[in-house]
This record gives structure tokens, sequence and C-alpha cells, in this order.
């Protein structure tokens, strides 16, 4: 019988267990198969049949994820069994774009704990293993998508990119004038099947020059194209897919949409997915989606927040963000790697102390930039109180890519210093885009 008294950390009621999907002959291992409904538990998703059970195993398998879970010794009668972990969480490799380079990053998903066992911390020892073993094996950043904002900024992370959910008014208002501005490329509808043999090369143009991407797992194109559909078995019909095609002919974006039904009767679309390569191919793209017949509005939940699109429309009112959300967090590890790989603005020379709850990135750092080209150098392994500059490491995760302004960070009391040398660190962290990312993970 399980106790429920005392903390994880103090007592040896559990066993974590690290494993890669089990996959022999499209049959699933019982390990991971127990694995996978937890995370499905622990989501309130329906449970896998054998058919998406097996797509998934394939999908991590394909990933190279580490699998780890937390298990019990026994469990009381007619409880699930012992089998089946009691906490769930999964890394895998990945990339992120600065816009000048990718960064090899820890991606971190499917993390669960089981109501029952909650707030012991499992999720705390999961974590910070994890976290420490990404560091010692050489990688710069950790990156995760948060169920809930309150949870991952004491292990280190900061939001990085937020997104807008929009509409569009798709009635007889709207109208791209700049597209006969000398726009080049045709749209055409794309056959759904056609979309998991060209997504792959669209998304990894878009990829390498967008700051704050993150490279996508196996499952993508299948989650973008219908294939996926819920946990049913057969995929979802009513996915419609076009493609934007340059000069060439050479596809340099994809769009996938569906009609759904509104809550207010308005005939409307919803855009999966659209990913362009640059700016002909997505005011293209949003010039097809919203000229389609029949429909009143378009919604899409992953826009930049300094979308072009409304610059580009006649009537900019027909452009509503009904919302905004944190997409992509960050944790950097190695903030040596990390500060030397993303673009400067301005040149300057300063000292960055930076703080970390869990001592993994803790440090003073030199930091010059010259001619846009940065040098960094460690000068001590903890944050010195006379740095010019004081940073949190959730901070300088939000910061790094331009996510959030230095400025506002020091006005939120996350950045501490004296106010020329924030003002210098503010020209230096200056980005002339806000990071964008589209992939959810
Ligand atoms: C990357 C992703 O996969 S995002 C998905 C996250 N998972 C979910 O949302 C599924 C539902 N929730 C859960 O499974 C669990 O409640 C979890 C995973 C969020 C937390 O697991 P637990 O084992 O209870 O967390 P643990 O006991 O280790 O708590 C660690 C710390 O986080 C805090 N914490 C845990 N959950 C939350 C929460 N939902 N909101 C705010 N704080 C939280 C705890 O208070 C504790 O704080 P402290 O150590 O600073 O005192």
């Amino acid at each position: 019988m399980v106790t429920y008294a005392g903390r994880v950390t103090d007592s040896d009621e559990y066993q974590i267990r690290r494993f890669r999907a089990g996959l022999q002959d499209g049959t699933v291992s019982p390990e991971t198969e127990a694995w996978l409904q937890a995370v499905n538990r622990g989501f309130h998703e329906q449970a896998f049949t054998p058919k998406t059970l097996r797509r998934e195993a394939e999908f991590i398998r394909a990933d190279d994820r580490l699998m780890t879970g937390v298990y019990v010794d026994a469990t009381p009668v007619h409880s699930v069994g012992a089998e089946v972990p009691v906490a769930t969480f999964t890394t895998y490799t990945s990339t992120l774009s600065t816009g000048e380079t990718l960064l090899p990053a820890h991606l971190i998903s499917d993390v669960t704990v089981r109501p029952t066992h909650r707030r012991r911390g499992l999720l705390r020892r999961m974590m910070t293993e994890s976290l420490t073993a990404a560091r010692d094996a050489g990688l710069p950043i950790a990156a995760l998508t948060a169920s809930e904002a309150t949870i991952y900024g004491r292990f280190g992370f900061g939001v990085a990119t937020q997104t807008s959910t929009i509409e569009l008014d798709t009635t007889s208002r709207f109208a791209l004038p700049s597209l006969d501005r000398g726009a080049v490329g045709t749209v055409e509808l794309a056959r759904r099947e056609a979309i998991a043999e060209v997504a792959g090369d669209i998304f990894a143009r878009f990829h390498a020059a967008t700051r704050g991407s993150v490279g996508r797992q196996a499952s993508y194109p299948a989650r973008i194209d219908g294939t996926i559909n819920g946990h049913a078995d057969e995929p979802d019909l009513t996915v419609r897919a076009a493609l934007h095609y340059d000069a060439d002919g050479t596809p340099d974006g994809c769009v996938t949409y569906q009609h759904v039904e509104s809550r207010d009767a308005v005939s409307e679309v919803k855009v999966i997915d659209l990913v362009a390569t640059g700016p002909d191919s997505y005011l293209g793209l949003w010039n097809f989606v919203g000229n389609l017949d029949l429909i009143q509005r378009v919604r899409y939940d992953a826009a930049r927040i300094d979308d072009p699109l409304p610059w580009a429309m006649a009537d900019t009112r027909g452009y509503r963000v009904t919302g905004r959300d944190d997409r992509l967090w960050l944790r950097i590890l190695d903030p040596l790697t990390c500060l030397q790989s993303r673009r400067w603005s301005g040149d300057g020379e300063l000292s960055l102390a930076v703080e970390d709850p869990l001592g993994l990135a803790a440090g003073t750092f030199d930091l010059g930039v010259s001619g846009g080209v940065p040098s960094v150098q460690q000068t001590a392994a903890a944050p010195r109180p006379d740095a010019d500059v004081t940073v949190d490491v959730a901070s300088l995760g939000s910061a790094f890519l331009g996510g959030a302004t230095i400025g506002a960070l020091a006005d939120a009391g996350r950045i501490r210093g004296g106010g020329t040398a924030v003002a210098q660190l503010s020209r230096m962290f200056a980005v002339d885009r806000a990071p964008y990312c589209i992939t959810h993970f």
C-alpha cells in the first residue's frame, strides 16, 4: 500500500525509470503503452486505440525521445497497476533558431503527475535531474511550451515568444492592395496527402530564418494535415490545404485549414498551420484564405505579435487580435554559448551577473559587442555583486531573442543595474522583429 506522507526527495517510495519507446514489428511494448496512456490521462484525453498508440510510439521513436516514468512498488486493490507511471516526462534534442544559427536545444514535453501524487516534488525532481543532465551533456538551452504560466519560472524558464489569436473579417471588406505592388508567386489548392511531402522543406527554410523558431517533431505533418484526428483512427477529412509557389514553381509556403462551426452562426474557417518563407508567400497565402467563398471570418491562433498582415490590408479594422499567449519558454543552461550565438544590434561593453536558483547557469560574464560581433567571457562562477547589470536566468531567457525588452524587464524589477548600464544593455539587445515560434510541442 502506498503511503501518502512526505516529499519524494525524502522518500524511497518512488522509482524513476528512463527508457526509449519500445516498438517491435508494430507491437508497442507494455512499458511504453502504460507510459503513453498515463500521459493521456494526465491531459484528460481519450485513451489511445491500438492504431493511434502504434502511431504515437512510432513518432516518439522517430524523435528519439527519452521517456521518464516514476513508479510506485505497489498499488491498492482495484487501482491502476504499478506498471502505470504516476508521473511522466519526456525530452529530446531539437534546434532553436536564433535567426543566425540553429542552437541545439533540450526540449521538454509530456509532463504529468497523477493527481494523487501531486505536490510532493515529483516534477521538481524530474526537472532538476533533466536540466542538470542536459547541461552536463553540453546543451546550451532548454525549451518547453507550458500548460500554465505559473509552473516553470521557478525552474529558470522565461517566456521567450508570444503569439496572437486573430480574427479576420473576410466579407467584402477583405483586400490586400499591397499584393499588387510586385508580389510574386501563385497559390493553388493542394492534395491533403501532398502536405507531408513538402511541409518539411518549407518549414526548414522558415525555421532557419526565423528567430525563436523551434524544430518540429516527427508528428508535425500528421498534426497539420488531419492525419492525427484527436484520438480517432481515421483522418479528419475536413482539413484542406493550399501551397504558395515562387516564380520558379517551387512551393515556398503552405497553409492547412478547415471550416468550423462558429459560436455565433458566422461561417468560419480556422487556419490550422501557416508556414511562409517570405513576405510574398505570407501575403499570398492570406490572400487565398481571406478570399474563400462563403466564409465570413478566419481565425488563427499563432499569428506574429508584430504581424505584417494588418499593415497590408485595405481595412485594418478587419483584423482583430482576440488574445495573446505565451508560446515558447526558454531556459538558458550555458550563457556563454547562448549570448555568442545571437545577433547584436548595438556595440558596448559591460559585466553581466546571472542568478540561477538551480545554479546551472549562474556566473558573471564580460559581454562585449563590437560591430555587432559579440565576445563573451565568464569572469566568475557566481553572480558578482559589483557587476554592471544583474539578471535572473528566467529573465535572461525572456530577453535572449528579444521577446522581452531589457527596459520592460528592468521596470518590472527583474533586471538590476545603474541606469546607464541598463540603457546600454537595452541598445545591445534590441531586435528589429519580435521572435516567433509556430511549433507546439
Ligand atoms: C511542458 C509540459 O508538459 S506542460 C504540462 C504540465 N502538466 C500539466 O499541466 C498536467 C496537470 N498537472 C500536473 O500533472 C502536475 O500538477 C504538475 C506536473 C504541473 C506539477 O507536478 P507536481 O509533482 O505536483 O509538482 P511539484 O510537487 O514538484 O512542485 C514543484 C513546484 O511547482 C509548484 N507547482 C506545481 N504545480 C503548479 C501549478 N499548477 N501552478 C503553480 N505552481 C505549481 C509547486 O508548488 C512547487 O513549488 P516549490 O517547489 O517552489 O515549493
